[in-house]
């Protein structure tokens, strides 16, 4: 682990001319400041080939939102790991809650992405997190462990895996977790890793936090103890947002 990772969501926004403006603006900056923290965006599959082109050579890396778990067949619609590793990306974000909700993915079907993700020489940023009613009821934690110890494969290597800990009730809705309560969760988070793969190979592993992170709230959340960087969504989409979150 180096500096902070800053990791952009884009979800289901953009379109070519966004992506050109918003990337050649993180270049300009990239080129120009001292930056500690390494960046990653991550647009929807239809933008990667332009997002990949501007930001070749670069200090950009690129990322896809999801693969499957095959390397090839009759996935209609579906992206390979290889073929994003192919392209030329770095990263793919797997199990987002967005994906759990939406495609109804299971800790068992993140588990098989972050590997297929792993066997093709990508970083899975694998996205862990409560719903608001497993909060109320006091369920996080448990939460957690079930998440943690089921999705991530087997035999993962720490110095390729990054963990994101977005809280559902927290993602787009403008409400961010306490600095004491995301302390809790990443120190938890970071003994189950300790106790999983010892604590030389476990502090190898970033542990992203992610929920309506934004510049004004980003020094407070990146100082917490554990936290490792940002997953950011909303933020993400404006370049200057984007890299206060990373660079102040
Ligand atoms: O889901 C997220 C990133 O993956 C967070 O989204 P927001 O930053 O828009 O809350």
């Amino acid at each position: 682990m180096t500096g902070k990772l800053i990791a952009g969501n884009w979800k289901m926004n953009g379109s070519v001319s966004f992506a050109t403006e918003l990337v050649e603006g993180l270049l300009e900056r990239l080129n120009q400041d001292a930056v500690s923290a390494d960046f990653v965006v991550c647009p929807p599959a239809a933008l990667l080939g332009t997002v990949l082109s501007l930001a070749k050579d670069t200090d950009l890396a690129v990322g896809g939102q999801d693969c499957h778990a095959n390397v090839s067949g009759a996935h209609t619609g579906d992206t390979s790991a290889e073929l994003l590793k192919d392209i030329g990306c770095g990263y793919v974000i797997t199990g987002h809650s967005e994906r759990r909700t939406d495609h109804g993915e299971t800790n068992a079907d993140v588990n098989a992405k972050s590997a297929a993700a792993l066997t093709a020489g990508l970083t899975p940023i694998i996205c862990i997190g409560e719903t608001e009613a497993e909060r109320v009821t006091g369920d996080t934690l448990n939460v957690i462990k079930t998440q943690v110890t089921e999705s991530l494969p087997d035999d993962c290597d720490p110095d390729n895996i990054v963990l994101a800990y977005e809280p559902v009730w927290a993602i787009g809705t403008g409400k961010t977790a306490t600095p004491a309560d995301v302390a809790d969760v990443h120190n938890f988070i970071r003994g189950l890793l300790n106790d999983r793969f010892g604590e030389d190979a476990a502090k190898k592993i970033r542990i992203l936090y992610g929920g309506s992170v934004k510049p004004e709230n980003a020094a407070e959340l990146l100082a917490v103890s554990n936290v490792d960087g940002a997953l950011v969504g909303g933020a993400s989409l404006k370049v200057e947002d984007f890299w206060a979150i990373g660079v102040r």
